[in-house]
């Protein structure tokens, strides 16, 4: 999760690859019109959002059905109660917030080719960020100033932990018939 351009579908395609899991890029989801609305510079509203979530939803659910593999999702989720809605749709989820400074951000954005976001909707984004709190236990908080192999050490590391807790408790649930 995580504003335009900080890095969400970089380190999720490379977590996709390290847990052989399915990769859902959220953009993919955006009906034409939100994406039509961003290209022109207006941020989107929550009636905006709330189908787009919904199909992010519908779409994971299928891609895990498939072959229970697990799925990794990249994914803005800037307001608490859109993360609540992944959760309560998905179940447990193990979040990455990429943050970083408005103007690496910015640069980045700047650099990038062929994407519909403007660099100028940046600040919207920023304002419409809930950045998650303490009580969303669910949710590392990673840093984009370090490299990108830095970045990427630690998103693994926490997905793995996050991998092997989940297998374990499938596994005691399935041991106790549950
Ligand atoms: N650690 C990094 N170091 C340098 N450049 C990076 C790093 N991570 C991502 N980038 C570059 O920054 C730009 C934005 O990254 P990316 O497209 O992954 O962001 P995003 O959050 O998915 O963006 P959006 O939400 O707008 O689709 C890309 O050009 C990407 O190559
Ligand atoms: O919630 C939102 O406003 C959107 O999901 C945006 O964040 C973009 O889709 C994406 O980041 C484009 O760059």
């Amino acid at each position: 999760m995580g504003v335009c351009g900080v890095g969400k579908t970089t380190v999720a395609r490379a977590m996709a690859d390290m847990a052989g899991a399915h990769y859902l890029e959220g953009d993919d989801f955006h009906p034409e019109e939100n994406v039509r609305a961003m290209a022109q510079g207006r941020p989107l509203s929550d009636a905006d959002r709330w189908p787009w979530l919904e199909s992010i939803c519908a779409g994971a659910l299928a891609a895990h059905e498939s072959d229970n593999a697990p799925v990794v999702i990249a994914c803005s989720a800037l307001k608490k109660r859109y993360r609540d809605l992944l959760r309560q749709r998905l179940g447990d989820l193990a979040i990455i917030h990429l943050t970083g400074d408005r103007e690496l951000i910015r640069a980045r954005m700047e650099q990038r080719e062929g994407h519909f976001m403007p660099a100028r909707l940046l600040d919207s984004q920023l304002r419409d960020l809930e950045a998650p709190r303490a009580d969303e236990g669910d949710v590392l908080v990673l840093d984009i100033s370090g490299t990108e192999a830095a970045i990427l050490n630690t998103a693994r590391a926490y997905f793995s932990g996050r991998l092997q807790t989940d297998r374990r408790a499938r596994s005691a649930s399935a041991d106790s018939g549950a």
